[in-house]
């Protein structure tokens, strides 16, 4: 299992994540748990803010919160001087209740309800991403009854087809998401913005997916987003003044993923947006950029313990471990691999390969697969690298398992962010017959 941060074995033997010894924090706080490097996130944080700097451009980080979002994240990214990408009412809950400023929130959605949309405007949010036409009349409607003026940008869809999972591609041209580039409609669309007095065209926001390990992709949403602007710029007559090119930036899960050196990519896209608006003669807009994976996928584990082994008929050795596909399901939804290893004997030989899987009542249920690891034994800690994204945002209550607790560590203190669920957190929202 590779290791991240702060992550090292200890003279016990043991992983030790933020120099708290993992078979410590699991009698602490139990198992499965989710352990955060606190200093990776900052380390990771601060990575796209010295790098993604120019002194002809201005630039944004936008922290995409949908890959892990509690009140104390909401701080840390403060903390770090990024904004805040929310996508529901729920995310833009979390940021005000974690007092972040409300200025440097920006809201998407492709189905934003009136109600988010209304507390999207009182609350004056920086900006509001905007998918589509009908969303922009519903935005007009709430700016007049309440009087209010909101900036916006438009999500276009570039057209740009990633080598990606297939479902976590977002400009393919039946991609659900934005307006495409080639609508006609297009610029009727900005000059209608132009005139309206209760919203604030900033300019345009395009995503072309996430765990994207291509650099070229992103150089190829610079050429053809630059392109449009200029046509816009021509056709309509007017400055763009923005342009956020969303995340997606790749990250190391198992060996077969390549990610691209972040330095150079962040540099080299400030590069070729100013090369592509002095060939236009353009200003240079503002840019943003939208990381989520990138600032949070590596500088987590799950820890569980292991319960039963067995060997199938067939061969196949499964470590059955406390936790499951309601924790982490990636595995299920995007055949995602992981890296595993057992946390309390980090230096035993290897000596079989295991697939480890939780404890739903499902097939699909396989947190990793096919993993060299020691024979496990009942009792054992594995750790499971790199789930610090989408997991605890994308985790359940499927087969009413609790979800786990959620800490931080760093310098040798741990401490609890989320705290562990109970069976009456899943009951309390029922009711009798
Ligand atoms: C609009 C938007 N911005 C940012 C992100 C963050 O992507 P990632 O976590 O891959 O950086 C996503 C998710 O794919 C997204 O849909
Ligand atoms: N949830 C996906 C990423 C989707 C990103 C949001 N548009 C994943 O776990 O990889």
């Amino acid at each position: 299992m590779k290791l991240f941060g702060t992550m090292k074995i200890n003279e016990l033997g043991h992983l030790e994540i933020g120099k708290c010894d993992s078979t410590d924090l699991v009698k602490k706080y139990g198992t499965p748990l989710y352990v955060m490097d606190e200093t990776l996130i900052r380390d990771n944080c601060k990575l796209f803010k010295t790098n993604f700097t120019s002194k002809n451009i201005q630039t944004e980080i936008i922290y995409a919160s949908k890959a892990f979002l509690t009140l104390a994240m909401c701080t840390l990214i403060n903390e770090e001087g990024l904004s805040l990408d929310v996508v529901s009412g729920g995310e833009l809950y979390t940021a005000i209740k974690a007092n972040f400023p409300t200025h440097k929130i920006y809201m998407h959605g492709n189905n934003k309800t009136k109600e988010e949309l209304t507390m999207a405007i009182k609350t004056g949010i920086g900006r509001i991403i905007v998918d589509n036409k009908c969303e922009l009349d519903l935005i007009e409607n709430i700016c007049k009854a309440y009087n209010k003026k909101i900036s916006i940008l438009l999500r276009v869809n570039p057209g740009i087809e990633t080598n990606t999972h297939e479902y976590i591609k977002t400009t393919k041209n039946s991609s659900k998401f934005g307006i495409s580039i080639f609508d006609k409609d297009i610029f009727n669309i900005v000059n209608k913005l132009n005139s309206n007095k209760y919203i604030d065209f900033k300019g345009f926001h395009s995503h072309i997916g996430s765990q994207i390990l291509n650099e070229e992709s992103f150089y190829e949403e610079i050429n053809v987003m630059m392109n449009f602007i200029k046509e816009v710029s021509e056709k309509c007559g007017t400055t763009i003044q923005e342009l956020n090119l969303g995340g997606g930036f790749g990250v190391y899960y198992s060996k077969k993923d390549r990610p691209i050196n972040l330095k150079n990519l962040l540099k080299n896209m400030l590069d070729k947006i100013k090369s592509k608006a002095d060939e236009f003669k353009l200003p240079y807009p503002k840019i943003m950029i939208e990381p989520g994976r990138s600032i949070v996928a590596n500088a987590g584990t799950t820890l569980y313990q292991v319960g039963c082994t067995k060997k199938t008929h067939s061969g196949k050795h499964y470590v059955f471990v406390d936790g499951g596909m309601n924790d982490n399901p990636r595995t299920a939804l995007y055949n995602a691999q992981y890296e595993a290893a057992i946390a309390n004997r980090m230096n035993d030989e290897k000596e079989g390969i295991y697939t480890i899987t939780g404890r739903c009542c499902e097939s699909g249920d396989i947190i990793a697969k096919d993993i060299s690891l020691p024979h496990p034994n009942i009792g054992d800690i594995i750790a499971v690298s790199t789930t610090g994204a989408y997991n605890y945002s994308m985790a359940s209550n499927y087969n009413r398992l609790p979800r786990p607790s959620v800490i931080f560590v760093k310098n040798g203190n741990s401490k609890c962010i989320v705290r562990r669920e109970t069976y009456e957190d899943i009951i309390k929202n029922d009711l009798p017959l």
